[in-house]
């Protein structure tokens, strides 16, 4: 079995507090896991706001660089600094969706034209004619067509069609491995299983594994085949989605699905009363150097203090 994507041990510090503070934001602490090439899964990754979600993705997209240890794409290091080839390579096979499509396409260009110029750039292909068959098929692929986009700009699109379009313009590329961070959050509740199906028959029928990032246990729920929670940076708890969301077993991982849950404030994620005590434990005891990841059995891990 070969490794497609290795998150070796991956961390993250930034400075904070201003140019003169020597303070730091530990955004992402010794993260550690892998994709194998022959089993293409969605990896989930949940956690509040702050917990580090984004760092992660961005340092799997190569566009952040690990403070220590390091990501591999089929064994060879991810890079913010990859030349020429390497880099069109790695964008070629690993491709991001974001929260927000309308920040992902230009206002001012056509949509067909913005999926166009990713298909000449990453794929061989000869003639116009070609390209609009690589761009249709993707399209189609997303439930859009090449007639339903064509001339078309982005705001003449509603948010679901134009994520959708977003989706194309990467599986344009014929990428394996999708890194879709908040995919689902800015558009309608009544468009958002029509992706996270799409996200889902991506893995199904074309064998892309997906790195899904959200804040909606449910979605998460429903798609995943494995996840991990994260707060403050550290993973708490990782493991089979449906076993971790049904038996959670770290004080935080119980309490977001206790706050999702929350009849007084349902979907509502606050996760405020408790937040603060746990926090405050867990930065204690980690600074110690006595938190870490044991194995509970059946592919679980979960973090433990002291
Ligand atoms: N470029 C940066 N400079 C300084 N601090 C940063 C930077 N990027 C992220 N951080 C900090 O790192 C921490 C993790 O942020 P990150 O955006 O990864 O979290 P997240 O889980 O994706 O949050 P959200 O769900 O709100 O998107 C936060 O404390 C954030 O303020």
């Amino acid at each position: 079995m070969s490794t497609i994507l290795d998150v070796a041990n991956v961390s993250k510090s930034f400075p904070s507090g201003g140019i003169l503070s020597r303070n730091t934001v530990d955004a992402v602490v010794g993260a550690d896991f892998q994709i194998e090439e022959d089993r293409p899964e969605i990896f989930t990754i949940v956690g509040e706001s702050g917990s580090g979600k984004t760092t992660l993705a961005r340092m799997i997209l190569g566009l952040e660089a690990p403070s220590s240890g390091e990501v591999q794409f089929r064994g060879e290091p991810v890079s913010t600094s990859l030349g020429g080839r390497q880099r069109r390579a790695f964008m070629k096979a690993v491709q991001p969706v974001f929260q927000n499509p309308f920040e992902a396409f230009n206002p001012l260009k056509r949509v067909d034209r913005y999926i166009a110029s990713t298909a000449t750039a990453f794929r061989d292909l000869k003639g116009r004619k070609a390209v609009d068959e690589a761009m249709d098929e993707a399209l189609v692929s997303v439930g859009l067509s090449l007639a339903e986009v064509r001339g078309r700009f982005p705001h003449e699109l509603s948010g679901g069609q134009l994520q959708r379009a977003a989706i194309a313009r990467a599986l344009v590329c014929k990428p394996d491995l999708l890194v879709a961070d908040e995919p689902v959050s800015m558009v309608d509740a009544s468009l958002r299983m029509a992706i996270v199906n799409l996200l889902r028959s991506l893995r199904d029928d074309l064998g892309v594994s997906v790195i899904y990032i959200t804040h909606d246990l449910a979605t998460a729920y429903y798609i995943s085949d494995r996840i991990i929670i994260m707060q403050k940076g550290r993973v708490v708890e990782m493991g089979p989605a449906r076993a971790v969301l049904d038996d959670p077993q770290h004080p935080y991982s119980r309490l977001l699905k206790a706050s999702v849950l929350s009849l007084d404030n349902p979907g509502g994620g606050d996760l405020t009363p408790a937040r603060d005590l746990i926090a405050a434990s867990d930065d204690v005891l980690a600074r110690a150097g006595q938190s870490r990841l044991v194995d509970i059995g059946d592919g679980r891990r979960v973090r433990q203090y002291g």
